[in-house]
C-alpha cells in the first residue's frame, strides 16, 4: 500500500523570499505527503549541504526519484532514506543536495502515515505519543546573521517552563514578544523585524538583557506561571579563529572570558537554555563550559553538532554539552535525525527540535517534536512560517491533526 508511485519536485518560496524545494510523494494506494526544506542563515561548517534548489531538484530527479519510485515504500522510513544516502553517494548529500534529501524523506513520512490514516506525529512516534509536549522556545529579539545592526548575542528566547499546557505556552511566548515592543516603544528604540519575526532594534546586548528580563518578569505576573529566559549566541558567528576571540560590538573576549561571560549570564539571568555558546569546533570550551554551569542550565550544541551523530559521540566522550539542537536538513533526513535524538537520549542529552530562520509553512517538525518526547522546540513566536508549527501543536494537543 506504501509503495512509492509519484515523486514530484519544485522550487517554492521560503520566508526570506528565496527559494526552496518542496516535494509531493504519492503512494500505491494513494497516500499523499507534501513537505518542503527550509534554509539557514547562520550555517554550520559541518552541515550537510544544500544546493541551489534548482540543481538539487535535477540532481534527485536523476539520481533518487528512480530509486523510489516502485521501488522504496513511504511506510519504511528506512529504507527511503537509504535509498536518498545511495542515490547521492556522499557523506554530505553534495550530490542531490540536502535540500532535496530532506523535503524527500519527510514527504514520503508524510504519505506513509496518509495511508495509515494516523497523524504524522504517531506514525513517527508509535502509539503511546501525544500524551506530552515540548515547550517552545520563542525567539523575541535578535540580531547576528539573522538582522543587520541589532544584538551580537543571535536569539534571545523565551521559555515557558511552567506553563500548563502547550496552548498557554504558545500564548505566552507571543505575549512576552509584543511585551518587548512595548518596552522598546517606551524607550524609543525603533525597530524592524529579523528573520524568525524576532524584534531586531539597534541596542546592545546588555541593554536586550534588561528588556527581555524585564518583559518575560511582566508576563509572567501576568500568567501565573514560570517563564524562563535562554540565549541562542550563534558563537562560531562571533568568533574570530585567528585572533583566537569573540567579536562583541563594544570588547573581544578569549576564549576563557567567553566562557565566564556566559557562566555569569546563566547566574545573573537564572538562563534555561545557551545554545553555541562557542565557536563549532571547540569542544574543549564546550566542556569547560558544561563543567562550570551544566547543573543550571541546557548547554545546547547546534554548530557544534549539526544532528550528526559522529560529531555527537566526540561531545558525549569529551562531555561538551548537555543537549543537542535537532535541525533535519542539518543531516539530510528524518533517519539520521531520528538516530541522532535516540543517541542524545541514551545519553542523558536533552533534544531540542529546531526550525531554520529560512522557513515555509511545512509543520514536520512540530510532529518530529511530539514523537520523540523532546522537552523544547525552537520555532520563534510569530510570524506564518513559525505559527503554523506552533499552531499546529495547539491541534495535536486538541486531537485536531
Ligand atoms: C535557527 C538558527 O538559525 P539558522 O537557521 O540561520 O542556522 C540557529 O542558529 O539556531
Ligand atoms: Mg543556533
Amino acid at each position: 500500500m506504501t509503495l512509492i508511485t509519484d515523486v514530484r519536485l519544485r522550487r517554492i518560496l521560503d520566508s526570506r523570499g528565496n527559494p526552496t524545494v518542496e516535494a509531493d510523494v504519492v503512494t500505491e494506494s494513494g497516500g499523499f505527503g507534501r513537505a518542503a526544506a527550509p534554509s539557514g542563515a547562520s550555517t554550520g561548517e559541518y552541515e550537510a549541504v544544500e544546493r541551489p534548489p534548482s540543481e538539487a531538484i535535477a540532481a534527485a530527479r536523476e539520481d533518487a526519484v528512480p530509486r523510489l519510485v516502485g521501488e522504496a515504500y513511504a511506510g519504511n522510513q528506512r529504507e527511503v532514506d537509504a535509498a536518498l544516502h545511495a542515490a547521492d553517494g556522499t557523506d554530505d548529500f553534495s550530490e542531490i543536495g540536502a535540500n532535496s534529501a530532506v523535503a524527500i524523506s519527510m514527504a514520503a513520512a508524510k504519505a506513509g502515515a496518509d495511508v495509515l490514516g494516523a497523524p504524522l506525529f504517531q506514525h513517527l512516534g508509535g502509539a503511546f505519543r501525544g500524551q506530552n509536549f515540548p515547550i517552545p522556545l520563542g525567539n523575541v529579539v535578535g540580531g547576528g546573521e539573522h538582522a543587520a545592526d541589532a544584538t551580537d548575542i543571535q536569539e534571545f528566547l523565551v521559555a515557558p517552563v511552567g506553563a500548563p499546557s502547550v496552548e498557554d505556552a504558545v500564548f505566552a511566548n507571543a505575549t512576552v514578544h509584543s511585551t518587548v515592543a512595548d518596552l522598546l516603544e517606551e524607550r524609543d528604540v525603533p525597530c524592524g523585524k529579523g528573520d524568525e519575526g524576532a524584534w531586531a532594534p539597534s541596542i546592545d546586548d546588555r541593554e536586550a538583557f534588561e528588556i527581555v528580563d524585564e518583559a518575560v518578569s511582566i508576563v509572567q505576573d501576568e500568567v501565573g506561571f514560570n517563564i524562563g529566559f535562554g540565549l541562542d549566541v550563534a558563537g562560531a558567528e562571533l568568533y574570530d579563529s585567528d585572533a583566537g576571540t569573540y567579536e562583541y560590538s563594544d570588547r573581544s573576549r578569549d576564549t576563557d572570558e567567553q566562557i565566564e561571560y556566559i557562566a555569569e549570564l546563566v547566574r545573573e539571568y537564572d538562563l534555561v537554555y545557551v545554545e553555541d555558546p562557542l565557536d563549532e569546533d571547540d569542544y574543549d570550551a564546550f566542556a569547560d563550559l558544561t563543567d562550570e554551569v551544566g547543573d543550571q542550565t541546557l548547554i545546547c550544541g547546534d554548530d557544534l553538532f549539526v544532528t550528526n551523530t559522529d560529531r555527537l559521540v566526540e561531545g558525549i566522550d569529551r562531555g561538551a554539552a548537555n543537549s543537542i539542537l535537532i535541525k533535519p536538513n542539518q543531516i539530510g533526513t528524518l533517519t539520521d535525525a531520528f538516530d541522532a535524538i535516540e543517541l542524545a537520549a541514551q545519553n542523558g542529552y536533552d533534544p531540542v527540535i529546531s526550525h531554520r530562520s529560512g522557513e515555509t509553512e511545512d509543520t514536520t517538525i512540530a510532529h518530529l517534536a511530539v514523537a520523540t518526547d523532546a522537552p523544547f522546540i525552537k520555532t520563534g513566536a510569530v510570524g506564518g512560517e513559525r505559527t503554523a508549527k506552533l499552531n499546529e501543536l495547539i491541534r495535536i494537543a486538541d486531537d485536531a491533526t
